[in-house]
């Protein structure tokens, strides 16, 4: 039986029976319930628990890929970091330091990394690992439905509503999609810095949305940081911050697939869950949404094992 809340043990991602060695896994799923500045349903410390969890009840075989995707792969699943849970304190700069130390380890070892959330203020620290760990230049691909472009929110320059604005601020390009709320002071960075933003109200009328987004990632290399709010809120209702008018199931699949197959993405996160008490709706989508993710990479990267 589940238990109504997720348990703070470590559980593996599709369950131990199928876990390779650190050395064999292509796929490493990184844990960190990091939980400091939501602003207001809380609960994403809880996330990767609860998606770890849930992932024990997805099917091994892809169903769309045609193979179980899991012994392809390799997925390793790596001990939780900058833990905020039983109200243990971790500082923001604690935080960051961790993450990024920890992703340039991964990076250095050619691991292929999904970090799970957690608040979105820690794709600060792993996309500073990125950056330490690879010297060719990579695009942020973000969906959300927020812009996260404020320069501070709630006294913090390290609340999850401003991460993108530290991306920009490190020179990296960027790519936004399924933006549905700014404040002004984000609708006026967009417009002086002239960021790429893919809006859901527009994305809703134009099927062309796809193409038109990968054709405006500026270089080959990608980060791709799923806030799992950008997905419509009646798919993942678990989360801190819900917006109406949010991306589709089949439209979002479409887009990663098409990502993928079209770019290098060189790692990812899934940001941002929540989990509802007595639903296990949102935990069992995104940890779906993750595994989908682990087989459009190795369908790019030729992970087939006959
Ligand atoms: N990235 C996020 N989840 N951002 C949330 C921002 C919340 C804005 N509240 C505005 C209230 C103003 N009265
Ligand atoms: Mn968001
Ligand atoms: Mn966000």
């Amino acid at each position: 039986m589940r238990s109504t809340f997720p348990s703070t043990a470590v559980v593996d991602f599709l369950g131990s029976e199928i876990v390779p060695d650190y050395e064999t896994a292509k796929v490493v799923i990184l844990p960190i319930p990091y939980e400091a500045t939501t602003s207001y349903r809380k609960g994403c410390e809880n996330g990767p628990a609860s998606l770890l969890e849930a992932s024990h009840q997805l099917e091994c075989y892809d169903e769309e890929l045609d193979r179980e995707v899991c012994f392809d792969a390799g997925i390793f699943t790596h001990t939780p970091i900058a833990d905020t849970r039983n109200g243990k304190s971790v500082s923001a700069e604690e935080m960051l330091s961790v993450t990024q130390q920890t992703l340039k380890s991964l990076i250095e070892d050619q691991k292929f990394v999904i970090s799970i959330g957690g608040e979105h203020s820690i794709t600060a620290g792993v996309v500073q690992g990125y950056c330490q760990g690879y010297q060719e230049p990579f695009t942020v691909v973000q969906i959300d439905a927020h812009g996260d472009l404020r320069h501070e929110y709630e006294d913090t320059i390290h609340s999850h509503a401003c991460v993108m604005r530290r991306i920009v601020n490190m020179g990296l390009p960027t790519v936004q999609v399924g933006i549905r709320a700014i404040c002004q002071e984000e609708a006026d960075l967009i417009k002086e810095k002239n960021l790429t933003v893919f809006r859901a109200r527009e994305m809703a009328f134009n099927l062309d949305w796809i193409e038109q987004a990968i054709a405006s990632i500026p270089t080959e290399k990608v980060f791709l940081t799923i806030d799992v709010d950008g997905i419509d809120p009646s798919l993942i209702p678990g989360v801190g911050t819900p917006e109406p008018g949010g991306l589709n199931w089949y439209s979002t699949l479409t887009f990663l697939r098409r990502l993928f197959e079209s770019k290098d993405v060189i790692g990812c996160d899934v940001m941002e869950l929540a989990p509802v008490v007595d639903s296990v709706v949102s935990e069992f989508t995104v940890a779906k949404l993750t595994y989908k993710l682990i087989g459009y990479q190795a369908l790019s990267k030729g992970w087939i094992k006959q």
